[in-house]
């Protein structure tokens, strides 16, 4: 490992050249005393662990919040970036991790905010602006976008690819992607690379935040690594093997990534959540399957293909319109959340930070708030006991203790989505429906939450996991079903879960049904 704190290249060439910038909220160090340089046209990846500090540093490019010492320097000149208006005039944009949109405005509207067709023309600027949006997205391939469509009603994935045309959209210097591509998978991040190439084609330095160490090898030229909101290393990608970065990222080795399959697997234990021909209004159409008590069910799909709907089907959010829910075995309604949690379901849902968590109240009210019977003791709720209880898990989880106390809303992305998958742990369900449970969390957390899922069906709990890493399905599923224009389209064994037949059932290759009839 040739790891260089020098900066890359002269002076000159420099997009950002930060200078022992540090920033602090309360007691936390998110940044601290962090200098490295990014040059032009460059494409620089951000690495570290949940709470590194990554999404501060994007904040601080741009102007969301200021340093409290050091300097920031962009294309030679000192810049102090006051404000995020002050930052797109430098020519600063950015996607950010917690999407931007209003949910309930257009995809027009959202397109415009913050600026918003402010000219006293009223309805010919809009008009402007409308042709203006359409083109935009059209050339960057997102025609199909219904541009009075209400953001609320988009899936995860498109919601993302607009907070990046949004930014693109504006003829940015640098273009800041922080976890852009958590929600996407398959050909939409391929969609994302092939506009960073272009982007740096035309002289825009990217810098780019991911989890997925693959990304960073295609996308990105050069890494940073921050650990506990310091600098750890800037170097060219080239110069780092995969286990450098993830050693640096987690400041110890790591274990194997996952966990084994038990031997001689049974085909599990007795049924406890199934569906027979089961239809919703949305997108799923005559899906029928068996989860097991002991297993962990894999479901891989493209983005829309109806794996969502199952989900929240199973969870009482779906509306059902044909087929039925079964449970252990018997036909069974589940015409709400508050229903699921009886019947002993937990979802982590697609979207946690606004679904799965209430940001305001303490990790430990979150946490506690489905099982707080638990902790009753007459008219009382026993703090110690609730305490100690969700303390535990929170270790198990890795999540900071300070989580007992402190709003779920000051902690960084990736732990917001560790609390809301302890929540569910704590709940001790039997079902556990997991929709893409690691995006947008780190290497060595993966590992935990791995450990955690085969844990708990090896002690009986039975998991429905869907994923967008394909690997995560093939390592850790006892079989998958693949999801395919809104229907079940094949189902795989454990024995010959690899990337190549997930992929080729997800794109819906007929060579795939062929070997499911075989
Ligand atoms: N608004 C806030 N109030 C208090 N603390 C905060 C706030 N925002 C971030 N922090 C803290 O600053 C540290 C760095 O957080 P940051 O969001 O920059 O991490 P990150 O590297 O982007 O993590 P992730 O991969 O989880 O998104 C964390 O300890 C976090 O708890």
């Amino acid at each position: 490992m040739k790891a260089s704190l020098q900066p890359l290249i002269s002076d000159a060439a420099l997009a950002i050249d930060i200078a022992h910038v540090t920033k602090s909220y309360g007691a936390t160090r998110a940044i601290d005393d962090v200098s490295f340089s990014i040059r032009q046209g460059g494409s620089h990846a951000l690495l570290g662990e949940n709470g590194a500090g990554k999404s501060t540093l994007v904040k601080l490019l741009s102007g969301l919040v200021s340093p409290d010492s050091g300097s920031i320097r962009l294309f030679g000149e000192e810049a102090s970036l006051r404000s995020p208006r002050h930052s797109h005039a430098l020519g600063i944009q950015t996607a950010y991790q917690e999407m931007t949109h209003v949910k309930d405005l257009s995809v027009l509207d959202n397109m415009l905010l913050p600026y918003g067709a402010v000219n006293p023309l009223g309805m010919m600027r809009r008009r402007q602006a409308r042709d203006q949006i359409g083109n935009g997205l059209s050339e960057l391939g997102l025609g199909d976008i219904a541009l009075d469509e209400e953001v609320q009603h988009l899936e995860l994935a498109v919601r993302q690819k607009l907070e990046i045309a949004r930014a693109v959209m504006r003829k940015p210097r640098v273009l800041l992607l922080d976890e852009s591509t958590s929600t996407l998978s398959g050909s939409d991040v391929d969609w994302l690379g092939d506009l960073i190439v272009k982007q740096r084609a035309s002289g825009v330095t990217v810098v780019f935040i991911s989890h997925r160490l693959s990304e960073v090898r295609a996308f990105c030229d050069t890494v940073t690594v921050l650990r506990g909101g310091k600098h750890i290393a800037t170097s060219a990608s080239a110069d780092f093997s995969d286990g450098d970065i993830i050693g640096m990222i987690a400041g110890r080795e790591m274990a194997h990534a996952f966990p084994r399959r038990r031997a001689a697997r049974s085909a599990g234990g007795a049924e406890v959540l199934g569906a027979v021909d089961l239809s919703t209004s949305g997108k799923l159409r005559n899906a029928s399957f068996s989860l097991h008590a002991g297993e962990i069910l894999g479901v891989a799909g493209l983005q829309g293909m109806g794996q969502l709907d199952l989900f929240l089907a199973c969870f009482g959010m779906a509306d059902v319109t044909g087929g039925t829910l079964q449970l252990d075995g018997r036909p069974a309604a589940i015409l709400s959340p508050a229903e699921a949690v009886k019947a002993g379901i937990s979802l982590v849902p697609e979207d946690r930070k606004t679904e799965g968590l209430f940001l305001e109240l303490s990790g430990r009210h979150n946490a506690s708030m489905p099982v707080l019977d638990r902790f009753r003791r007459g008219m009382l709720i026993d703090t110690q006991l609730e305490e100690e209880t969700v303390g535990r898990v929170l270790d198990r989880m890795e999540i900071d203790r300070r989580a007992l106390w402190t709003r779920a809303g000051a902690f960084s992305g990736g732990n917001q989505q560790k609390i809301a998958i302890a929540k569910w742990l704590l709940a001790e369900s039997r079902v556990l429906l997991l929709y893409d449970p690691t995006r947008g969390i780190d290497v060595g957390t993966k590992n935990q939450i791995y450990r955690l899922m085969r844990d708990y069906a090896d002690a009986g709990g039975a998991v429905l996991f869907y994923s967008t890493e394909i690997p995560e399905l093939v390592h850790l599923a006892d079989r998958a079903m693949v999801f395919y224009g809104g229907g079940i389209a094949a189902e795989i064994a454990a024995a010959d879960l690899s990337e190549e037949a997930l992929l080729r059932a997800a794109l819906g290759s007929p060579a795939a049904h062929l070997e499911l009839a075989a």
